[in-house]
């Protein structure tokens, strides 16, 4: 699939065209309390409702006589009007309101609006990609059978094709699915190539918008005058195919293809969602499917959201209409995802046998720089808190960054908490990894490396030095509601809690095991990933560190799930070491040799050391002969 250059640059940079690392998260939004939202309302005399993810009003700042449907996100704040298209925090909102009781609104009240939260635009302008297209409307029945077939859709869904809107490109090798915004705006496309098979998604920064095939729409022509139902259920996919699958099994429910996969539930489009009652997800069978199901349903609000179990046989939606299985019967035995505070085996039957038949994905997400950890970790899983440690100026920073854009890579939506170095440095460091070359030496190419990392699901917040606890917290769980992160990382725990040397020794070891509590919580409660990096107590150069060497108390490594430690004998010709010092996943534990190239900043596998490099310590010869070293 061919998509010009100069579209995937604007892609990159957002509609000014202006470079901003703007996935910078500042700050969390204050006074966000859904009974502000109600009490402000009823102040105001406007009546609402209590959605499941939004409260849903009239809008104020639209014209008094036909006002436009006003949507308030109950956990953000962040308001947005769907006829006025202004958009914001509900503090902006709240001030006009206030202002609003006194006088009548003026022109210049509404400058403070359209103050995009992180950068989230809910009106996208157009994709200018439509005049390259050609709208299957005005194919004819013939051609568009033979598209069909050349894209292995099934056969007859032409009328589901010209209702969603598709395009197909001058040379027939991808068909172009709009994505609508909230103001029914092309916010992007999902393409679908004809080789392939493969979907990728094109889409603005900052912009998001659904694909919804509505069945009532395809028969309405013929009970026009009949008055429909309104539909209040919804199948949400991840893949047109599928989309198209459901739309030619006959189900009522309105199929919706998500933009961003398994990988991210966009907040701007949660209005679009709020009028279903029901929601069953079909996602087809991939790593993090489950993961991601669960982090969806939080969001979308799980006491309406329901799901469909893929497994081998039947991976996907696709896949059971190519069986001629009965796709509405598998909807109406979807099982529920709203689980009360106990649970029994019962409910978690499915899920375990899920787990069992499907152990590769379980084990998570591969690494691709670093194979040996795969082999001794398994791979990148949710949920887990790991504690990477090491001697001073070893290169845990640098290791850290590599490990996570290689994640990043692979669709991980990763936070960075730097506390210890600013951002730009990081990001610094990121660039030269991901181009693999000295990119001072090379800035003809800088363009070309820094959109692809703007690309990215990569966050950073904007802490440096000293911060609360409290605050670092609220930062955190708002980028995770809104950008659904998966990997949390925070370098160092000492920067962030700023170890004074006046502060006594118990006090320290005091607030870090406070600090590791509430990230191990944060984990498990959001099924996110988070990575704390920690000094060491104090050690001799090339001293053998162990579980004990991080700085602290016992809790870190007792409360880790994984505790990685950075080695370094490079004084004593020895080498550096990445050591995995505890692995709850499956107790295996061993060392990666490391190697570092100076000009990439990249760290790689050492491919021959000595027998057994890799595997368990009580085997390996070459731990001896560095206990010598050491
Ligand atoms: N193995 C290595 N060999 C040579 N230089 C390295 C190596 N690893 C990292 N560096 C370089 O050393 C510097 C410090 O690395 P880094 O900040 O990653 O270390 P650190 O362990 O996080 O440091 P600190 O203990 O201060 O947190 C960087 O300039 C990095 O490029």
């Amino acid at each position: 699939m061919e998509v010009p250059r100069r579209f995937l640059r604007a892609v990159a940079r957002g509609k000014n065209g202006v470079r901003n690392f703007s996935k910078v998260v500042s700050t969390a939004p204050e006074n966000v309390c859904t009974n502000d939202f109600k009490k402000v309302l009823l102040d105001m005399d406007m009546s609402y409702v209590d959605g499941f993810t939004c409260i849903q009003s009239e809008c104020k700042l639209c014209s008094v006589k036909s006002p436009g449907n006003l949507y308030i996100n109950k956990t953000t704040g962040f308001f947005t009007c769907v006829k006025c298209k202004n958009y914001g925090e509900w503090t902006s909102l709240q001030k006009l309101y206030f202002t609003a009781k006194k006088r009548e609104f003026k022109k210049n009240d509404l400058f403070d609006l359209k103050s995009p939260l992180n950068g989230i635009n809910p009106y996208p302008k157009e994709l200018s990609l439509r005049e390259t297209l050609y709208a299957l409307d005005l194919k004819s029945d013939d051609e568009i059978n033979k598209l069909l077939q050349q894209f292995h859709l099934p056969n007859a869904s032409s009328t589901v094709l010209k209702q969603i809107g598709a395009h197909v490109d001058s040379t027939s090798t991808s068909l172009y699915f709009p994505f609508w915004s909230i103001d029914k705006v092309i916010a992007g496309y999902r393409v679908l190539a004809k080789d392939s098979g493969k979907e990728t998604t094109l889409l603005g920064a900052g912009h998001s918008g659904l694909i919804t095939f509505y069945p009532e729409r395809l028969s309405s022509s013929k009970q026009s005058n009949k008055h429909t139902k309104a539909v209040r259920s919804a199948v949400l996919v991840i893949s047109i195919v599928d989309a198209v699958a459901l739309a030619k099994s006959g189900i009522k429910s309105h199929i919706i293809c998500l933009p961003h996969g398994i990988s991210m539930l966009p907040i701007e489009i949660l209005p679009l969602l709020e009028n279903y009652s029901k929601i069953t997800f079909w996602f087809r069978n991939c790593i993090g499917i489950w993961d991601a199901i669960r982090c969806f349903s939080a969001k979308l609000n799980p006491k309406r959201c329901y799901a469909v179990k893929p497994n081998a046989s039947i991976p996907s939606a696709m896949a059971a209409f190519e069986n001629s299985e009965n796709l509405v019967t598998i909807i109406a035995d979807a099982r529920p995802l709203h689980v009360e505070d106990v649970t029994s085996f019962k409910s978690l039957r499915a899920e375990v046998m899920s787990e069992l038949s499907n152990i590769g994905k379980v084990e998570g997400i591969k690494w691709r720089c670093f194979p040996q950890l795969n082999n001794l970790l398994k791979g990148f899983r949710r949920g887990e808190l790991t504690v990477l440690s090491g001697s001073t100026g070893s290169g845990k920073t640098t290791l850290m960054s590599q490990y996570s854009l290689d994640l990043a890579e692979q669709g991980v939506n990763t936070l960075w908490g730097s506390f210890e170095i600013p951002n730009h440095r990081l990001a610094r460091t990121l660039l030269t990894q991901l181009a693999g070359i000295p990119l001072h030496e090379h800035m003809d190419r800088f363009d070309e490396y820094a959109d692809k990392l703007e690309t990215l699901p990569m966050y950073f917040m904007k802490f440096h030095g000293q911060h609360s606890l409290d605050k670092v917290m609220q930062v955190l769980e708002h980028a995770q509601y809104v950008y659904d992160i998966a990997h949390v990382i925070i370098d160092t725990v000492q920067f962030m809690m700023g170890v004074s040397e006046d502060s006594s020794g118990v006090d320290r070891f005091w607030r870090q095991d406070n600090i590791i509590a509430a990230f191990r919580s944060f984990a498990t409660l959001h099924n996110c990933h988070v990575t704390l990096v920690i000094h060491p107590r104090k050690e001799r150069p090339g001293e053998h560190l162990g579980l004990n060497s991080v700085f602290g108390g016992a809790k870190a490594t007792q409360e880790a799930d994984n505790v990685l430690m950075l080695q370094d004998y490079r004084e004593s010709k020895g080498g550096l070491f990445l050591k995995i010092l505890k692995n709850r996943f499956c107790g295996e534990v061993g060392r990666v040799p490391l190697e570092f190239n100076k000009e990439s900043l990249r760290f790689t596998q050492q491919k021959v050391f000595s027998p057994g490099t890799v595997g368990n310590d009580s085997k390996d010869n070459s731990w001896r002969k560095l206990n010598v070293l050491g």
